[in-house]
């Protein structure tokens, strides 16, 4: 049987401790070999003020996984056209991998946006979704889709942007980030 890769795309700025349950409980419950994940320069629907250099998000996501032998880290978009089209993505990474069978993970407030993504049918067709609930997603029509598979745990009202936010406002955030993240975070005074 080929080795079944889910890939989960983010800005992660900066990664956090409900990306990485995301990622463990698809690892453990959805029959997924491997989690990548690949991080994109410029999602084409967010212009951040405080998006971080994706060299330091890369730097984050490895620190954040570097115990996991099942989660990797790609940059693959690095040297991809900005914005980060995750069609042309997927498209690099079967012809790179012919011997992965891939599949998609997002969170589910991205579902009701999916249909606006270049290509999706594409997405949806070749590789199928995985999907983790979260809280205030809108609803979607591709809910009841035959290849999108919703994963059964709990959901977590944590967000990239309720952290940069406590960052800047000089509250902790032990336990949001892995340690090492913070450091990473401290070290290059992100998010002030
Ligand atoms: N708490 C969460 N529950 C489920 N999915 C999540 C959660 N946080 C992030 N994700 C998913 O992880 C992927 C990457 O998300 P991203 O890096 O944008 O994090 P974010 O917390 O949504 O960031 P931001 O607050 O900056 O928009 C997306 O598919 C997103 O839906
Ligand atoms: O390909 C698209 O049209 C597309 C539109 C919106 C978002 N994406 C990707 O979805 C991923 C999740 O984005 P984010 O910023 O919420 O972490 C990120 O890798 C984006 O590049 C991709």
């Amino acid at each position: 049987m080929s080795r079944r890769v889910g890939l989960f795309f983010g800005s992660f700025n900066p990664i956090h401790v409900g990306h990485l349950i995301v990622a463990n409980t698809i690892i453990e419950f959805e029959a997924i070999d491997e989690v990548w994940f690949v991080v994109s320069p410029q999602n084409p629907f967010k212009k951040q003020s405080a998006l971080a250099h994706e060299f330091d998000r890369i730097d984050m996501v490895e620190a954040a996984i570097a115990d996991h032998f099942k989660m990797k880290a790609s940059d693959v978009e690095f040297q991809m056209p900005k914005p980060s089209y995750t069609a042309d993505t997927l498209a690099y990474l079967i012809d790179k991998h012919p011997e992965i069978d891939f599949k998609l993970i997002i969170g589910e407030d991205n579902l009701s946006h999916f249909p606006k993504w270049k290509n999706h049918e594409f997405i949806l067709n070749q590789f199928g979704l995985i999907v983790y609930p979260r809280p205030n997603a809108k609803p979607s029509e591709l809910t009841k889709h035959e290849n999108v598979k919703f994963v059964k745990a709990p959901m977590m009202d944590i967000s990239a942007t309720f952290i940069r936010d406590n960052i800047k406002n000089e509250r902790s955030v032990k336990y949001l980030l892995t340690d090492g993240v913070i450091e990473i975070v401290n070290a290059k005074n992100l998010y002030r």
